[in-house]
């Protein structure tokens, strides 16, 4: 356990060392009253006590008292705000990390998975580290210190007090094994449900078109259905476990009193030695039971902390050494290949060059690999062979946060945040002022529109954008983009029929985005074909053809053949 809060925290974790330390200061105060105990009861015995000694003992426990208020206060402050501090800067760093993976772990994980790990899994996680964890060092060491002294005063009680000990391990580690086997069963139900509500709640207007918002529901119920019993089997799983060693931590006691007994009768053991070995036996019963209270928070730990390690585990996208910057913003693709999965070849030897400050238009039927040949330029995966240069540079030795700043893109699946409109076209530009929020509005021809809303700029738009038309998420989208003002231009032309009126504003917005950029472009409009430098027509995963319209078109090949097709839809649309 240690080594993995270590490996998830690093260094960090040292930070804790003061307040733990202060924190086993607390506990070795605590002993001071069970020593108190000690010498009122040999005074008894000895008929030794006085007012004096009262006074005295009164004077040690105020003491006592008071230094633990302080090395408590001042522990469990520190504990907390330096363990949230940590784990604030852990939940960093797996955001960080996540940005840096390829797409496939998301392609590959569920909703339910990555929404559990980075909500759940941190929670726990959290949870133990920044309350738990401190009383559990602290119940780790008393039993130490107190078994230690048990073995000072007398070995074969400290032994018989061992056995017990031993015997609550061996409870807590069975209690482990089942935790972690009724806990993953339960993970996997919580990542169904979150599933099931994401999906619930993305697809309802699918599902309402589809009159099936009421056998969809009944998914989503069955699956809180399962949830409820899976968190009763594992509450009535670990309890039996708990319990016992509940008790066992109380016969510690009685154990220790009949055995003593036993030797006190032999007269191998004197009174003195018995009634100290006595309280010890009570102070250890007591934090071993403080302990067994608390035992359950410690339930997910393990498998919350497993899954983080996994999560971190994840290769991020490298970068070999970095490269300077590039200078010039041509893209090549020398003999490039991909599979998302391996044996499944999606692009096969494509080798194009996509001069600086042109249009390369890509065509063809669908899951031809258009998409995929421009994830590959963002470095959203990483080539199976060949390579694929910007401005000359392997893409793979820039650092791809610096690649993506060079590189504006504009999807079909427009995602707006759910936030202003002026801080949706900020993303593109965080240290943007308002002014150039409000230029890059105009360039994209969305000014109008968002004017006329009620809050104009500072209108909400609702997550992903569910208050505005398709159409206008669209040109938000290039405003974004716009406003970034990278050299490079990724775009996928939509393809869902807009009216003219927005096809038209789309496409002036389009141009204010383009000009002057290295544009790769999804194009389904004949248009944007048409005025493309350069056409490539995939076909199966390979380039069928390249070259400029007239010159495709004079080849009399499968372009001419999709132009001709794309010149009767609009025909028809006409
Ligand atoms: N994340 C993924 N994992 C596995 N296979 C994928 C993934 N994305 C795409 N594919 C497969 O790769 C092939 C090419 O897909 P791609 O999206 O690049 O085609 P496309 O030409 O852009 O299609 P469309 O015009 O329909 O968007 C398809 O067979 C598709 O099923």
């Amino acid at each position: 356990m240690i080594g993995t809060i270590r490996l998830l925290l690093g260094k960090d974790i040292r930070r804790l060392w003061p307040p733990i330390g202060l924190m086993m200061l607390d506990a070795l105060i605590s002993m001071v009253f069970y020593g108190v105990l000690y010498l009122l009861i040999l005074d008894l015995m000895n008929a030794t006590f006085s007012l004096h000694k009262l006074g005295l003992y009164t004077l040690v426990l105020l003491a006592a008292f008071l230094l633990r208020c302080a090395a408590t206060a001042t522990g469990y402050t520190m504990y907390h705000v330096l363990g949230s501090d940590i784990i604030k800067t852990m939940r960093l760093n797996l955001g960080n990390h996540l940005k840096n993976l390829y797409l496939g772990y998301f392609d590959k994980n569920s909703m339910g998975h990555l929404l559990g790990v980075m909500t759940h899994d941190v929670a726990d996680f959290e949870r133990v580290i920044t309350h738990y964890m401190g009383d559990l060092i602290k119940a780790v060491f008393l039993s130490v210190y107190l078994v230690a002294v048990a073995f000072w005063i007398d070995y074969r009680l400290a032994l018989v007090q061992l056995t017990f000990i031993l015997g609550g391990l061996l409870i807590l580690w069975a209690a482990s094994r089942v935790v972690t086997r009724l806990g993953i069963r339960k993970r996997r139900v919580i990542g169904q449900v979150v599933s099931r509500i994401v999906e619930y709640i993305s697809g309802i207007r699918v599902f309402k078109a589809f009159n099936q918002t009421g056998s969809r529901f009944q998914r989503l119920e069955q699956s809180f259905r399962s949830f409820k019993r899976e968190s009763i089997i594992l509450e009535a799983g670990i309890a039996p476990f708990v319990m016992v060693f509940a008790i066992l931590a109380d016969l510690g006691f009685p154990l220790v009193m009949i055995s003593g007994a036993g030797l006190l009768l032999e007269q191998t053991l004197t009174k003195e030695l018995f009634v100290i070995f006595l309280i010890q036996s009570l102070a250890l019963s007591n934090v071993l039971k403080a302990f067994s209270g608390q035992y359950h928070e410690f339930r997910y730990f393990e498998l919350a902390a497993r899954r983080l390690v996994d999560t971190y585990a994840r290769p991020e996208i490298g970068f070999a050494a970095e490269a300077l910057p590039p200078e010039r913003y041509d893209i090549e693709f020398r003999d490039v290949s991909f599979a998302y999965e391996p044996g499944t070849p999606v692009l096969k030897n494509i080798r194009f060059v996509a001069k600086e400050g042109t249009t390369t238009a890509l065509v063809g039927s669908s899951g031809s690999g258009k998409t995929t040949v421009t994830s590959l330029i963002a470095r959203f995966w990483d080539v199976t062979s060949g390579r694929i240069f910007i401005g000359g540079r392997d893409i793979r030795d820039l650092n791809p946060d610096r690649l993506l700043a060079k590189i504006s893109m504009v999807f079909q699946d427009v995602y707006l945040l759910n936030d202003t409109i002026y801080n949706n076209i900020k993303i593109g530009a965080p240290d943007a002022g308002r002014e150039e929020v409000i230029r890059a509005a105009e360039l994209a021809h969305c000014r109008q529109f968002i004017e006329k809303l009620p809050g104009g700029f500072d209108t909400l738009v609702g997550e992903g954008g569910s208050t505005l038309s398709g159409g206008e998420k669209q040109r938000l989208s290039i405003a974004r983009a716009i406003i970034k003002n990278a050299p490079i231009v990724l775009l996928d032309e939509a393809t869902a029929s807009l009216d003219a009126d927005n096809e038209h504003e789309i496409h002036r917005s389009l141009q204010q985005l383009t000009t002057g950029k290295t544009v790769v472009v999804i194009a389904h409009r004949l248009n944007t074909i048409r005025d493309a430098d350069q056409i490539i027509v995939l076909e199966e995963g390979g380039i069928a053809e390249k070259g400029s319209h007239r010159e495709l078109l004079a080849g009399g090949g499968a372009y001419c053949r999709m132009v001709g097709t794309l010149a009767a839809a609009k025909s028809w649309k006409i």
